[in-house]
């Protein structure tokens, strides 16, 4: 595949357009909170949810009916312009490139709200040419109005095709925020035999030998997701972008939401979505680092000051590579700290 040179890759899309980041901006980005901006009742309270998530997105995709796309489009600006976002994020989900409503989202957006909107997320992306089209849009709408910061794009991982060709996704721009796994499209794409979004399946498993004894079968329920998130988590890593978990749909059971949000967050995910306001909490509390283990990771640093050589502690050899692990505990858990004052205080920080 023909790339661009270096210099190139960073230049603007367009004449007067910001220049693109060369690093992400530093952001506590834990839960991504889908609001459903059509309805009125949920927008006026958006206010007072702000503070107590890290993102607030405005969905305009899938989930909300086709004859109130309109009234999302228009109930996200209106939330935009009248909410004070502070430190918590402001993305939106269009809809997909190839639907009716895309071209007249990031129209009235842009023109709208560009200046308070941090990420746009592009659903069903299949590969790095959907991302060029939408980078080379937001750099004409960041020239027309002005705009002094450039808009990120999120993409969703949600098609056979969009896996076969995630790396190049990760690196089609230098827009790229970062990807969400999709899981409910991805398994349309996929053609697996199944009606959840997100999480295991019971019929997901492996089975033990038969014993002579007749003895009943040990099963393990393995994880459908693993494969596509750690290679997500791979391409994202390698091109200095952030994965996310994506939703998962089955609210009452809060186990199983933190279940598949931990796995995530032990392979490298930065957060996962929040769909209600349940699973807030939930989020919260995957996605900030364990007191203990900052407590521990904190003893690493301290020990190895420069971050050379190697050192026992509580019977466990630590050495460069332990000390780089520690030291992403202990980063985030600053961030966390910054943000919330009671683990702060659980941190020592
Ligand atoms: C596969 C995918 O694409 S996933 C992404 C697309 N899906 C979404 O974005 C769904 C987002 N979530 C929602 O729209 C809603 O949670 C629904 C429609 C699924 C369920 O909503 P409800 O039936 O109202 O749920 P419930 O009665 O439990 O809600 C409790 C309260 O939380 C509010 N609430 C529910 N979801 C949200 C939300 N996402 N954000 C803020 N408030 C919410 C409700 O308005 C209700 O408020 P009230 O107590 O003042 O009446
Ligand atoms: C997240 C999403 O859009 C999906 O699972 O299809
Ligand atoms: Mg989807």
């Amino acid at each position: 595949m023909t790339t661009k040179t270096p210099r190139q890759f960073f230049r603007p899309l367009a004449i007067g357009a910001p220049e693109p980041f060369r690093e992400l901006p530093l952001r506590l980005e834990r839960m991504i909170h889908f609001v459903p901006p059509h309805l009125e009742k949920v927008r006026a309270k958006v206010g007072d949810l702000a503070p107590t998530v890290d993102i607030v997105l405005g969905n305009l995709e899938d989930a909300i009916p086709v004859e109130a796309k309109q009234a999302a489009r228009d109930g996200f600006i209106a939330m935009g312009q009248a909410v004070d976002f502070g430190k918590t994020g402001l993305w939106t989900r269009v809809n997909a490139l190839n639907s009716p409503w895309f071209l007249d989202d990031i129209t009235a957006i842009m023109g709208q709200i560009g200046g308070k909107l941090d990420v746009v997320m592009v659903p069903k992306v299949e590969g790095p040419w959907d991302i060029h089209y939408v980078d080379q849009l937001l750099a004409q709408f960041e020239a027309k109005y002005c705009l002094p910061k450039p808009i990120l794009i999120h993409a969703i991982l949600e098609t056979a095709e969009g896996v076969k060709n995630v790396e190049t996704i990760a690196t089609a721009s230098p827009r790229m925020h970062g990807m969400s796994l999709g899981p409910a499209d991805l398994a349309a794409s996929r053609a697996m035999k199944t009606t959840r979004v997100g999480g295991g399946h019971p019929e997901y498993k492996v089975i033990a030998d038969p014993t002579s004894d007749g003895a009943p079968r040990a099963v393990a329920q393995q994880d459908l997701w693993h494969y596509t998130l750690a290679k997500m988590v791979d391409a994202c890593a390698a091109a200095g972008i952030k994965p996310f978990y994506g939703p998962f749909g089955d609210f009452a059971d809060e186990a199983a939401c933190e279940a598949q949000f931990r796995n995530a967050f032990l392979l490298g995910c930065a957060g996962a979505w929040t769909l209600h306001p349940s699973q807030i909490a939930i989020a919260k509390r995957v996605f900030s680092p364990d007191p203990a283990e900052v407590a521990f990771a904190k003893r690493i640093l301290e020990a190895m000051p420069d971050g050379s050589g190697a050192v026992m502690i509580d019977g466990k050899m630590q050495d460069d590579a332990t000390w780089k692990q520690a030291k992403i505990i202990v980063d985030l858990a600053r961030q966390v700290a910054a943000r919330d004052p009671q683990l702060a205080a659980h941190y020592g920080m």
